[in-house]
């Protein structure tokens, strides 16, 4: 069943529930450090305030017990400079405080609600008719008139905030989760031929992507890099020293070589290595090739050099689509951004249609200031839920 947008929703003058995955990164008082999450959000927003509409923002920060786990105020602060209309912090989320504020909103108003982990049924997974009887859930529904889901980036949660209001209120995808889900939802649609670039340091997350991807014909080729390429470089027998090696392990993704193993069996012809790595010597950035490596002793191959870059660069100046997830190196190091910074140019600069995955590929992008790809994903987990087939339990909360 398809999922109603904010183009069924009758705006003016209701009172909206409406849920953002604004969670940022921190410093130790709460200050931002990041707002490209509450800036994609502002399209939703300002179309719901401009409509009239009486806006209740819900999200999360961090995690309990977290450094990042942080109140909201920053990220009111914040909307309230980035959007024409007027934005104010409450300091609870469904309490009586939380209640009158919602309901002292003018059309066109704006309420920050307190992060809802603040309460702990918010960080327990339910399914969507038990999430209803959540205090969070039962205690600000009466207050809306409806709600509206947008936080795509956490859509891979069950928790009370994301699955629960739908139970009780008619509910809505907002604009960024409706574009989210057209774009990932559909890359079997998008050109072919289809190269996958997987990176970045969640080995297993990765092999399960290139594993439906290649399993599927979703992908024609899968490129790897980071510690991905890295794990796939071992299963292929090439030498690239203790050092990695014992990266590998301490991560304990010692076994997952062996998945990576499996995979170059079966798909010989359809993944690609890494043809040369960077590592740190005597504080320089050195390049080693395979007829170079083993690199030395202490030595980790932290980034992918430039034959690499130049390989992959081919494929995708041949391909129809690429998606890319996960940084090429160890990126917020000066000497191992290169990788990262002339792989993701090479994907943006291509004729491919690009979609881009990640939290941390999100960071490298704008530390390099990257251009010109289709798609940039708000979601890490969300985005590689749908890239190895699974289903997200907010979006299907939608669905009833
Ligand atoms: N060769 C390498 N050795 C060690 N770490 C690496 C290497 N290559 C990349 N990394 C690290 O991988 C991390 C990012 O990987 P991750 O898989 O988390 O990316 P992401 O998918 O964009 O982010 P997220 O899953 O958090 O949304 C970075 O911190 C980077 O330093
Ligand atoms: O940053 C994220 O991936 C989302 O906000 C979800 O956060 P979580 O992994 O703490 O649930």
């Amino acid at each position: 069943m398809p999922v109603r947008t904010l183009d069924d929703l009758d705006v003016d003058g209701a009172a909206l529930g409406v849920r953002v995955d604004i969670n940022s990164p921190v410093d130790a008082d709460g200050g931002l450090t990041d707002d490209a999450r509450i800036r994609a959000h502002r399209e939703t927003i300002a179309e719901l305030a401009e409509r009239g509409g009486r806006v209740a923002l819900l999200a999360h920060q961090g995690r309990p017990g977290g450094d990042d786990f942080a109140r909201l105020e920053a990220h009111a602060e914040r909307l309230d400079e980035l959007l024409d209309a007027p934005v104010s912090y409450c300091d609870g989320t469904f309490s009586a405080d939380a209640r009158d504020a919602v309901g002292a909103l003018d059309p066109g108003e704006i309420v920050v609600l307190e992060n809802t982990r603040f309460y702990s049924e918010e960080y327990m997974e339910f399914e969507p008719a038990r999430a209803a009887e959540t205090f969070l859930v039962s205690r600000l529904a009466p207050a809306l008139d409806a709600y509206v889901s947008d936080a795509f980036a956490a859509a891979h949660r069950s928790q009370p905030s994301l699955v629960g209001f739908p139970e009780r209120l008619p509910a809505y995808a907002g604009r960024i989760l409706e574009r989210e889900l057209d774009v990932l939802g559909s890359v079997e649609d998008t050109p072919e031929p289809r190269v996958y670039v997987v990176g970045g340091a969640k080995v297993p997350d990765s092999i399960d992507v290139a594993e439906h991807a290649l399993e599927n014909g979703l992908a024609d080729t899968v490129l790897t890099t980071g510690v991905v390429g890295n794990v796939f470089l071992l299963a292929a027998g090439v030498d690239i020293g203790t050092a990695s090696e014992e990266f590998v392990r301490d991560r304990g993704y010692w076994d997952e070589i062996g998945r990576a193993a499996d995979l170059l069996g079966r798909y010989p012809d359809r993944i690609d290595l890494p043809v040369d790595v960077a590592v740190e010597r005597d504080g320089e950035r050195v390049v080693l090739s395979k007829t170079d490596l083993p690199p030395r002793d202490g030595e980790s191959a932290m980034d992918i050099g430039p034959a690499t870059v130049a390989a992959y660069t081919d494929y995708f100046d041949a391909a129809g689509t690429v998606v890319l997830n996960g940084p090429a190196g160890v990126f917020e190091h000066d000497l191992f951004g290169d990788g990262s910074r002339d792989l993701f140019t090479a994907v943006a600069d291509s004729d491919a249609y690009s979609i881009v995955g990640g939290g941390d590929t999100a960071a490298a992008i704008r530390k390099f200031d990257v251009e010109g790809f289709d798609h940039v994903s708000t979601g890490g987990g969300a985005a590689l839920t749908i890239l190895t087939g699974g289903t997200l339990p907010a979006v299907d909360a939608l669905r009833r």
